[in-house]
């Protein structure tokens, strides 16, 4: 179990982990789930004793990381690839690492075994690819067997197969009872993977929930309508106090409401359809949602500068206090990726 209570970085004036208090327990994955520079690697790094919080504090079954005797049977972690010293051979760069922790000697194999690097065992780490490299980084991560792991996007590099085989390593860590926490900037990743969800944005605690409820509480699903009379339908919702939203090409975006009974209405008033379908909004949207006011960095392109017109969506994330839980999303439809182009009909 990791415990972070109140934990706090800044460099100079700027916040770069905001208080933030979560437990992380074994028997799961929990994924760590931020945009860009919201936090996650000065998180990890303070879990590990790499930076100093400003105040706050973490807890590795109830000790703070100086206090383990031999951390990598503690716990293991995947920082950053690249940290890896060049000019030696993968076994060796492990050795060293084993040597240093009184883990023996016949580990360094088993672990080379697991990742997939033994015939590069004796080749220098510096000639490895990037997916080679998190494999070595994973690979020192087990060294010690440590019942909490903590891996830094770790599919960063690795070809399809990789990202399998990662997925299904931390899967089978879990179930162990190991702790398992590995971050991550994409939702449809951690949807795959990940029992638990901590997300943050600019350092503050956004959600803590199990991947079952974001997922049934973000799922949102819709209506999508296109007629080529569009005003006319347009003015028949309208008068039922159905809110439909456009999303481009011609369609409509109408929550809270069943295909058959919007056939119906369109029927009733002869209206043509050319479509009537059912839509469920991707996670990865619901997350850019939650996050949206928290990326630090935004690519800005001529739709993302227009104005927003009518009700939107993911304007309940922006309104959230940092720390409170997510709610389901209302019946106001909107266009995926914030870009706030919806239109009331
Ligand atoms: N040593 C440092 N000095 C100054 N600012 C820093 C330092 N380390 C991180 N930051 C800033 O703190 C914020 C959080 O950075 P961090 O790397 O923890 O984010 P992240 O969620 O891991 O991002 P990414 O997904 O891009 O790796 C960013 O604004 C970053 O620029």
């Amino acid at each position: 179990m990791i415990e972070l209570d109140g934990l706090t970085k800044r460099f100079g004036s700027k916040v770069a982990v905001d208080q933030l208090s979560c437990r992380i327990k074994p028997g799961m994955v929990t994924g760590f789930l931020g945009p860009n520079g919201a936090g996650k690697s000065t998180t990890m790094r303070m879990m590990l004793d790499l930076d100093n919080p400003t105040s706050g504090s973490v807890r590795i079954d109830g000790k703070h990381y100086r206090e383990l005797q031999e951390p990598l049977k503690y716990i293991g972690a995947l920082l950053d690839a690249k940290s890896m010293h060049g000019g030696r051979s993968a076994y060796n760069n492990l050795l060293c690492l084993a040597q240093s922790n009184r883990i023996p000697r016949s580990r360094v194999a088993e672990v080379l075994d697991t990742v997939g690097l033994t015939a590069v065992s004796k080749k220098k780490s510096k000639g490895f690819s990037l997916g080679m490299g998190q494999r070595l980084g994973i690979a020192s991560a087990l060294l010690g067997d440590p019942e909490i792991l903590m891996f830094d996007e770790p599919v960063n590099g690795l070809d399809p197969e990789g990202i399998h085989w990662i997925r299904n390593l931390m899967k089978t860590l879990a179930s162990e009872g190991r702790t398992i926490f590995v971050s991550s900037h994409l939702m449809s990743e951690m949807a795959l993977t990940a029992d638990h969800l901590i997300v943050i944005g600019q350092g503050r605690l956004l959600a803590d929930t199990s991947m079952a409820d974001f997922i049934h509480q973000n799922s949102r699903s819709y209506v999508r309508l296109r007629s080529p009379q569009q005003e006319r339908l347009r003015d028949v919702l309208h008068a039922e106090g159905i809110i439909a939203v456009e999303s481009g090409n011609g369609t409509l975006e109408i929550d809270g409401a069943t295909t058959e009974a919007l056939g119906e209405l369109a029927a009733r008033h002869s209206i043509v359809l050319h479509e009537l379908s059912s839509q469920r909004a991707s996670l990865e949207e619901a997350f850019m949602q939650m996050t949206a006011g928290s990326v630090e960095y935004h690519a800005h392109s001529e739709r993302d500068a227009a104005p927003p017109v009518g009700p939107h969506w993911g304007d309940q994330w922006g309104q959230r206090q940092p720390g409170a839980a997510p709610g389901p999303p209302d019946s106001t439809p909107g266009t995926p990726g914030g870009s706030g182009t919806g239109k009331g009909a």
